[in-house]
């Protein structure tokens, strides 16, 4: 890893202002339209069977999100895909629950047998699952403390040849040959629905800033687990989860070289 070169991102996503193009749930899809212009990106959330191929042709990323799949989103997915893979464009996957439901399993195969994917990030049950584990998942969270985040990402990522992200107390992010742990976060992350999405979305806006994608998700991962830990840290006594979701968010929107430089703790082996 090349700390300069992360850095660097993020002046070079709010000058560059990748469009990422987001097909993603119903949950949290406001959150991730809204942190990828805190980072400095543009999103566009197009989900129609119709339009999605010309969308990609726009576009600079594209996130895949199966949080809330069903089957005509599933059909856009693989068009839009195929059309990212053609235009050379990163493609992000974001298996939202993948271990909950038999339909979510199929899915996630099938999208990734069918289409080419830059990056992955889940939190540990989720990328457990993917490489066929066994491990405990409660719906969309993690949901097994044993597992070891940087076995399955070094597995995850020589498997799908790509750069995989687990997301978690600490996380984890893994080209199949380097593995960076970022010890930033704060517990009440876990407390807000969509920070493991807006963490596939900072990714993707930095993956469509720069085509080093072990770079991007580095950027991303820590840009959300930094920005939660100050967030945190400045809330005054007695706020909740409520200001701790908008501070967080302001910290996303102020996060810069020099504080990143200061404040991230990353270890690599
Ligand atoms: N136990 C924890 N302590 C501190 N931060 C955490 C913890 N678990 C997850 N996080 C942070 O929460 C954010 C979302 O990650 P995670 O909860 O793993 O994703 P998801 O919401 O997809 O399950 C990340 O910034 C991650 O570092
Ligand atoms: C609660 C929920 N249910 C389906 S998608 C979703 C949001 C999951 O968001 P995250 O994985 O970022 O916590
Ligand atoms: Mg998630």
């Amino acid at each position: 890893m090349n700390r300069k070169v992360v850095s660097d991102l993020f002046s070079l996503v709010r000058s560059r202002n990748p469009l990422v193009h987001h097909i993603t749930n119903m949950v949290t899809i406001n959150d991730c339209a809204n942190v990828t212009l805190a980072i400095g990106a543009s999103p566009v959330m197009a989900t129609s069977v119709e339009e999605v191929e010309e969308m990609v042709q726009l576009a600079n990323a594209l996130v895949l999100n199966i949080g809330t799949i069903q089957a005509e989103t599933f059909s856009a997915m693989l068009l839009a895909g195929k059309a990212a893979n053609e235009k050379g464009i990163p493609v992000i996957f974001d298996p939202v629950g993948v271990g909950a439901t038999t339909y979510r399993k199929k899915v996630a195969g099938e999208l990734l047998a069918k289409i080419s994917v830059a990056i992955i990030r889940g939190n540990a049950s989720e990328i457990d699952s993917l490489i066929g584990g066994k491990g405990k998942t409660r719906g969309v969270d993690a949901g097994d403390n044993s597992l070891d985040s940087k076995e399955l990402a070094m597995k995850a990522a020589n498997l799908f040849s790509c750069v995989v992200v687990v997301s978690g107390k600490v996380d984890i992010v893994s080209n199949g040959k380097e593995i960076v742990q970022i010890e930033n976060g704060d517990i009440w992350l876990t407390k807000v629905t969509g920070t493991g999405c807006m963490t596939s979305t900072l990714i993707a806006s930095f993956a469509g800033t720069t085509d080093d994608y072990f770079s991007a998700s580095i950027a991303g991962m820590s840009a959300m687990s930094l920005a939660g830990e100050q967030a945190r840290r400045k809330l005054s006594e007695g706020a909740g989860i409520g200001q701790f979701k908008v501070k967080l968010m302001d910290e996303i929107f102020h996060l810069d070289e020099n504080i990143w430089g200061k404040e991230v703790s990353i270890l690599e082996s």
